[in-house]
């Protein structure tokens, strides 16, 4: 079967007379396969939503080619676009239309009946909310109804561009658990986002871009182990005397800030077990490598997300 998305050498720059040439998307390439949950993890201006528009066939590269599901986004075909669920920025919905008409209207386009689009509604918290006006919606619920619009017409590949941008840490969750349904129905999704913790919970792979460029794609537990990083075991002051501190480092890395001992192990284990029978777990931290230690790495660049 072909995959889900296939890129090749995408280039895109953009010209302005201000800001002069900005070279937005600067050879991408990459291959999704269907039923994937699949990130693009970046910065602020790396050129996410750039390549992701041009993926979706909203936006004309410079050079390079796209195929989803085998088939060119251009020239558009109503068969193709069908296929796919794009969340458009909620700034493009038609303010003075009901959350309720806004995805039927949606949902006409797709060929969906309003059954559908009320269940959409539903599935995304909005159903109370049916007869209130777009506008009136706070920035959640406008993110929400985007998503519903996207899946009203039950495509098989989604695109979601920042889909928990600006939303509480709760309604984040909420979107969370959506998203998962939605891969675990078998459809292929293809989110980007600068939340390092929202790709390492949700993708099955990583792109990590960076100034227009994809710099490495991997599994989030791929990217972690090939890290190979040490544990980090963070003491309280006042838990350990010096003498302990050295028995306990052995040969290991350890740094004292204030009364408070890191360790740097990797055999966390043997450390943990010994502070343990210390009693010197009071206050305790551990922690392991995560993406954003792997974007460092793959970047040489700190995450600035
Ligand atoms: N229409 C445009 N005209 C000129 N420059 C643009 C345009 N759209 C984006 N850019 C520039 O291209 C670069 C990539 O932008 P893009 O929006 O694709 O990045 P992004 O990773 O999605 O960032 P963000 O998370 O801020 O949306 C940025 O430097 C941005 O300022």
């Amino acid at each position: 079967m072909d995959a889900a998305i296939e890129v090749a050498d995408l280039r895109k720059t953009y010209r302005g007379r201000r800001t002069g040439e900005v070279r937005a998307v600067d050879g991408v390439s990459f291959r999704v396969e269907r039923g994937e949950f699949f990130g693009i993890l970046g910065p602020n201006g790396a050129g996410k939503t750039t390549t992701l528009e041009i993926v979706e066939g909203l936006r004309r590269p410079d050079s390079g080619t796209v195929r989803l599901l085998g088939r060119s986004p251009w020239p558009h075909s109503p068969e193709l676009t069908r296929r796919l669920g794009v969340q458009l920025q909620a700034s493009s919905f038609f303010e003075f239309l009901t959350a309720r008409e806004q995805i039927e209207t949606f949902a006409a386009l797709y060929g969906a009946t309003k059954a559908r689009a009320a269940e959409m509604l539903d599935l995304v918290g909005l159903a109370e909310h049916a007869n209130v006006r777009c506008e009136k919606l706070s920035g959640g619920q406008q993110q929400r109804l985007s998503i519903a619009c996207a899946l009203v017409g039950d495509p098989e590949l989604v695109f979601l561009d920042e889909p928990t941008a600006a939303l509480d840490p709760q309604a984040r969750r909420n979107l969370w658990d959506l998203m998962r349904g939605i891969s675990a129905a078998g459809r292929t999704v293809v989110l980007t986002t600068h939340y390092m913790e929202e790709a390492e919970a949700l993708c099955d792979r990583v792109a990590i871009m960076d100034a227009g460029r994809i710099k490495a794609v991997d599994s989030p537990a791929g990217f972690i182990r090939s890290l190979d990083a040490p544990t980090r075991v963070t003491v309280a002051a006042g838990q350990l005397a010096d003498e302990r501190v050295k028995e306990l480092a052995a040969d290991e890395a350890f740094a004292v800030d204030d009364g408070t001992v890191v360790f740097e192990t990797r055999d966390p284990r043997r450390l943990l077990t010994a502070l343990a029978v210390d009693g010197a777990m009071d206050g305790l931290a551990v922690r392991t490598a995560n993406l954003e230690d792997v974007f460092l790495h793959v970047t040489g660049r700190e995450w600035r997300g």
